[in-house]
C-alpha cells in the first residue's frame, strides 16, 4: 500500500483501493475477530443500537481500518460490530458514510468491497427515508424491490472509473439487484409478527442530498415513479 497518501495514522486513498488492498484490508478484520459472517448489515439512522443486539461482540472502529472514512452524522457511531444474532454469525455496520458528508462516491460504498473480502454473501441494507407514495404513512418499512439511481444515471455512477474484473464486469446488469427470497421471507415473518399492515414493496430513488428536497422536487421523483427517497448507495459491489 505504499503508493498511498498518508494523512495522520490512517491511510487515506485518492482513489479506490485495489483488488489486493482490498483482500488484505479484509483479512487484517478477519484476524481481529474469531466470527465469521455470511450475513453483512448496513445500519441507516435510527438503526445504530441494533449493534447492541449482537451476542458475543467484536467492536472495530472504522477510525482503525486503513481506507475506512469515519462516520460524521449524528447517530452514526462509526464501528463494525462482528457477533452473532440469533446464532447467525453477522458484521454489523453500526454507521452509514453519505455522499454529502463530502467523500468521492467510492468511500461511501468501499465498505460493501471491504465487508464482501470479509466473507458475506448476503447485504443487509437500512435507511431512513421520506415517503413520495401517497400511499404510504410515517413509520412504514418499505422493501427494496428495484431502485432509480438518480447520481449513476446522471454521470456520478459509485461505478464510475478504472475497472478490475475481479469486483465484478465493467457493464454490470442491475435489473436483479434485489433478492426476490429475502423480500418473501421478510414479508413472511412480517406478517408472523403482526406487522402486515405497515410493510410496503416499492421503488427507492436516490438522491444526493443534504437537503430533504422541496415539494416541486418531490413531484418530480413521484412522477419518476419511486415510491420513497433517501440518501443510501450502497448495493453493488
Ligand atoms: O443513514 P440513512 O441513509 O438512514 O440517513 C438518512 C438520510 C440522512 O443521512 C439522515 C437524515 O434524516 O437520515
Ligand atoms: N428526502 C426526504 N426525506 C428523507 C430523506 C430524503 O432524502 N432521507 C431521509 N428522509
Amino acid at each position: 500500500m505504499s503508493e498511498y497518501h498518508f494523512e495522520t495514522s490512517q491511510i487515506v486513498t485518492h482513489r479506490p483501493p485495489s483488488f489486493e488492498d482490498v483482500q488484505s484490508i479484509g483479512e487484517l478484520l478477519l484476524g481481529k475477530t474469531k466470527h465469521r459472517p455470511a450475513i453483512g448489515i448496513i445500519c441507516g439512522s435510527g438503526l445504530g443500537s441494533l449493534a447492541d443486539m449482537v451476542e458475543d461482540a467484536n467492536i472495530i472502529l472504522y477510525s482503525e481500518i486503513p481506507s475506512f472514512p469515519t462516520s460524521t452524522v449524528p447517530g452514526h457511531m462509526g464501528k463494525l460490530v462482528f457477533g452473532t444474532m440469533k446464532g447467525k454469525q453477522v458484521v454489523l455496520m453500526s454507521g452509514r458514510l453519505h455522499y454529502y458528508e463530502g467523500y468521492p462516491m467510492w468511500k461511501t460504498t468501499i465498505p460493501v468491497r471491504i465487508l464482501k473480502a470479509c466473507g458475506i454473501s448476503t447485504l443487509i441494507l437500512t435507511n431512513a427515508v421520506g415517503g413520495l407514495n401517497p400511499d404510504y404513512s410515517v413509520g412504514d418499512v418499505m422493501i427494496i424491490r428495484d431502485h432509480i439511481d438518480l447520481p449513476g444515471i446522471t454521470g456520478q455512477c459509485v461505478l464510475r472509473g478504472e475497472n478490475d474484473e475481479r469486483f465484478g464486469p465493467r457493464f454490470l446488469a442491475t435489473v436483479e439487484t434485489y433478492d426476490r427470497e429475502l423480500a418473501t421471507l421478510t414479508k413472511s415473518i412480517a406478517e408472523k409478527l403482526g406487522l402486515s399492515d405497515i410493510m410496503r414493496e416499492g421503488t427507492y430513488i436516490m438522491v444526493g442530498g443534504p437537503t430533504y428536497g422541496t415539494v416541486a422536487e418531490f413531484r418530480l421523483l413521484r412522477g419518476f415513479g419511486a415510491d420513497a427517497v433517501g440518501k443510501l448507495y450502497e448495493r453493488f459491489r
